[in-house]
């Protein structure tokens, strides 16, 4: 569907594009007209987007700029809150982020609707925080800091700093993320497996190994986590999997905070299982579950691995861009879902 027609078509946003480049903003309001509504909870949300759609509607696409800063998310984004879009014709949602599982994608499919996602902006930023995090774990760096705040000098009967040249890092999830944090880590000499859906072609392996799911649990030193939240993926860490891990293991996760079970990752910590955990992200945000806190083996930031000076600008300009090629082409840029 090309939109081509002298009436402007009008695009409902969520929040302004305050961190773009006002010319990437003029560029679109030449070929659009735009209507705000303000962040707020699922069903406050799910009114606002009711009462524009009476009043100012129909529109063809809802795009969303979230503030990460600022709760509540108006998540999930599903039937209650767009119906009156889609049943308005709206073709095309957009939100930040390079995960959507908080996006009812089958609903949109069904009807024909495209979801477009960012997966540009964290990638680099989310691998370079997952490279960070990774080191802080094989060098026990939170237990070393803890001992240094408490007036206590370098105590080698705590376990040593594992060497990253003899480590083994295991990678569930080869995407973007996956990738660019094999080809870190295999800078600082790690030995890298992954296990992915499929296997990558050869030339996007980059020196890293496909395995099978078993052997990323028995050969590991280190797993980190890349893959998408979905019903394949909940909880594919519980206490039945750890058990199957080599003694000692560390696990790093950026991802989603449901891939693991909190309670069964507790449990691993405290019986020494799991030598060390660093994460960014949990089950049930923004609570972070008290015996990941209260363990001195962990190693904890409030899902932040992207948030840096530029992430918003670049991943509202990314959310323009799937704007701008969808008023153009009737296609977003970066489709989730492919309904064309
Ligand atoms: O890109 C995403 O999905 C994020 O969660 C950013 O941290």
């Amino acid at each position: 569907m090309t939109l081509t027609s002298d009436i402007k078509p009008k695009v409902l946003i969520l929040n302004a594009p305050d961190k773009a480049p006002i010319d990437s903003v003029a560029k679109l309001k030449e070929m659009a007209e735009f209507y705000s509504i303000e962040q707020a909870s699922h069903d406050a949300v799910a009114g606002r987007i009711a009462e524009a759609v009476k009043e100012k509607g129909p529109f063809v696409a809802f795009v969303v700029f979230i503030n990460w800063w600022s709760r509540p998310f108006p998540w999930p984004m599903d039937e209650a809150l767009v119906g009156p879009l889609v049943e308005t014709g709206c073709k095309m949602f957009s939100a930040g982020g390079a995960g959507y599982d908080f996006v009812d994608v089958k609903y949109m499919s069904s009807k024909g609707i495209y979801y477009a996602n960012t997966p540009k902006m964290p990638a680099l930023r989310t691998a370079d925080s997952t490279a960070m995090m990774i080191l802080q774990a094989l060098r026990g760096s939170s237990e070393r800091e803890a001992d240094a705040r408490a007036g206590k000098w370098f105590d080698p009967s705590k376990p040593l700093a594992k060497d990253a040249r003899c480590s083994t890092l295991g990678i569930i999830g080869m995407g973007n993320i996956g990738k660019l944090v094999s080809e870190h880590m295999q800078h600082f000499g790690m030995k890298v497996i992954y296990y992915n859906r499929n296997r990558l072609p050869p030339d996007e392996e980059k020196g890293a190994e496909y395995v099978s799911f078993e052997d990323i649990l028995v050969r590991s030193d280190v797993i980190s986590l890349h893959c998408p939240l979905n019903e394949d993926t909940r909880h594919l860490f519980n206490k039945e999997v750890f058990n199957r891990m080599k003694d000692g293991i560390i696990i790093v996760n950026t991802s989603r905070g449901a891939v693991i079970d909190e309670n069964a990752l507790v449990e691993a910590l405290d019986s020494g299982k799991v030598l060390r955990a660093a994460l960014d992200v949990y089950e049930f945000e923004p609570q972070i579950h008290p015996g990941l806190i209260a363990s001195k083996h962990t190693t904890l930031s409030p899902h932040a691995a992207v948030a840096n000076e530029t992430f918003e600008r670049d991943q509202q300009m990314e959310i323009l861009l799937n704007l701008e090629s969808f008023l153009k082409t009737g296609k977003p840029t970066h489709v989730v879902n492919d309904v064309s």
